[in-house]
């Protein structure tokens, strides 16, 4: 073989040899995206549920009499709470009677026949939008009981937008009911389902997952990676021949990519592993004379690259990994060991800190909280425990849970009280020892927003129900002296007392 012909032949194979890694890359690329997009389309979905189901029944327990006055201004609580939730009622007989938005209806709104119903009696329907009232608007409407909700809208909408030839549906396991579809052509898409995740098919690739509690599936296709066959055998040659360059770029390109999350959990991994996750305090003060009552432990992470990243970034991707547990062992080991002598130095400091759902309900957990505080001598009752509704769970578990850690002396707190997360369930049905007011309240003090308006009620039902109230995200003097003024009994924190060091 004469030397050009050898170097024509080896760039050739060089060339396709290229294009197929750029296009095995493509490929796993494009898996990788559509799992992650059906992950998160997933747990969004889960996300709407839980606050629908949790908000159906904190409604079916209200106590008031329905439709009354007192019983709108509860749902309007309620509905403020819930950011998924575009407006609930009270439904009797099929009919709406009354709703947080528009109150008592002087004629109810006859509901249509149910589109689907779960073995929970949840009925529900979708995409209703001015019909049989033009009051109501929205995806998806559920009745359990005598509670009725109603989803935001468009709640989806960023999923579409965000994502080029994007195709989706949540539906049940079965695939007999659709609950939610994005994109276009999408109920054609059931019959993929017997198929492996992943595989190429005529109309593209495709990604789903399941989620047990719910009943439900979220399937993700995209209709973009095609494979080289299907094209005519010049337009393969060109792509071949273009492909190898542009292939090889961007496969180089795409693998950094997926090394550079993969690297992420590493790093975090080691960092678990090396006790590399440090901690912070915020102090926490009594707004009467701003003295210093205890702090909360905030965990911080350097990567590997000297960047400093934020724990709303590093302790969702812990949450994912399954480390939880590993992470708040750290972070108590670090804080309990450092602030052991402040602690004992004064009569009533004491330490905050975040803990999941997951870790509060495991017996492990408590345990090992138990050893913790014998083996620093500090009380249980200088320990608080931060915990927000991220993680769904069984409210009886939940509630147990609190109360053999109260039993033990530690104390409980409701974080982000009014993001959402930790709403009106906790509320009702779990006593703690203090609720932490979210910091988009604080912020509204001194305003005319409705957050503003609402806080004086919420803290009436927190006092209620609970022991004390800490207001987060102080930010200025006018802040301060104002919840000084209106709550002087209670604590608060934020950069205007002190930053976390
Ligand atoms: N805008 C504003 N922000 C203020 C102000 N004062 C304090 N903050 C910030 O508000 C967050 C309060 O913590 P969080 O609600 O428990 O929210 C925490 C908590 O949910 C989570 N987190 C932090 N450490 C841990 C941990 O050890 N374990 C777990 N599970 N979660 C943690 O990460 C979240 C964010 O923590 P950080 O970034 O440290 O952010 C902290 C704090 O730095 C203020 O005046 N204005």
């Amino acid at each position: 073989m004469n030397i050009r012909v050898m170097w024509f032949f080896f760039s050739f194979m060089g060339a396709i040899a290229s294009f197929s890694v750029a296009q095995v890359f493509q490929f796993r690329m494009a898996d990788d995206r559509l799992h992650v997009q059906a992950h998160d389309l997933l747990s969004l979905a889960v996300k709407i549920a839980t606050q629908s189901r949790e908000t159906l029944s904190a409604i079916n327990r209200l106590t008031t009499s329905p439709c009354s006055e007192k019983d709108v201004q509860e749902l309007r609580y309620i509905l403020y709470l819930t950011p998924y939730i575009q407006d609930v009622g009270r439904s009797t007989e099929g009919k709406i009677t009354c709703t947080a938005v528009w109150g008592q209806l002087t004629t109810p709104i006859q509901l249509p026949e149910a589109e689907w119903k779960n073995e929970r009696r949840t009925a529900l329907w979708r995409n209703i939008h001015g019909a049989p009232d033009n009051r109501l608007i929205y995806d998806i409407g559920l009745v359990a009981g005598k509670a009725v909700a109603f989803t935001r809208r468009n709640l989806f909408q960023h999923f579409e937008t965000a994502n080029k030839n994007f195709q989706a549906i949540i539906f049940s396991p079965y695939g007999d009911h659709v609950l939610a579809s994005m994109g276009t052509g999408t109920p054609a898409m059931i019959p993929l389902l017997n198929q492996p995740n992943g595989i190429l098919t005529y109309v593209g690739r495709h990604a789903y997952e399941c989620e047990k509690n719910f009943d439900m599936c979220a399937l993700v296709q995209s209709k973009v990676s095609k494979n080289i066959t299907s094209t005519s055998p010049l337009t393969a040659l060109s792509i071949t021949l273009l492909g190898a360059l542009a292939g090889a770029g961007a496969g180089h390109g795409l693998s950094r990519q997926i090394l550079s999350k993969r690297t992420l959990e590493k790093q975090l991994e080691r960092a678990l592993e090396r006790n590399l996750i440090g901690v912070v305090y915020q102090p926490i003060v009594r707004l009467s004379d701003r003295t210093i009552v205890g702090v909360e432990v905030l965990a911080r992470w350097t990567s590997e690259d000297r960047v400093s990243v934020s724990p709303e970034i590093f302790v969702p991707i812990i949450e994912k990994m399954g480390q939880t547990r590993k992470l708040t062992r750290l972070v108590i080991d670090k804080s309990l060991a450092e602030l052991e002598e402040t602690i004992n130095r004064d009569s009533y400091f004491y330490a905050s800190l975040n803990v999941t759902v997951e870790d509060i309900t495991c017996p492990e957990f408590r345990k090992m909280i138990i050893e913790k505080s014998r083996l620093h001598n500090i009380e249980p009752n200088r320990i608080a425990l931060e915990i927000t509704e991220r993680q769904t769970t069984d409210m009886a578990t939940l509630q147990d849970a609190v109360k053999d850690l109260r039993k033990f002396g530690f104390k409980v707190f409701i974080d982000d009280f009014g993001t959402g997360y930790s709403g009106i369930s906790y509320l009702a049905n779990t006593p703690v020892d203090a609720v932490k007011v979210d910091k988009m309240f604080t912020k509204s003090i001194g305003t005319h927003s409705i957050q503003s308006r609402m806080l004086d009620n919420i803290c009436k039902m927190i006092s209620d129900v609970n022991g004390s109230i800490i207001f987060e995200g102080v930010e200025t003097e006018e802040q301060a002296s104002l919840l000084q003024n209106l709550y002087p009994t209670e604590n608060a924190q934020g950069w205007f007392f002190w930053k976390a060091h």
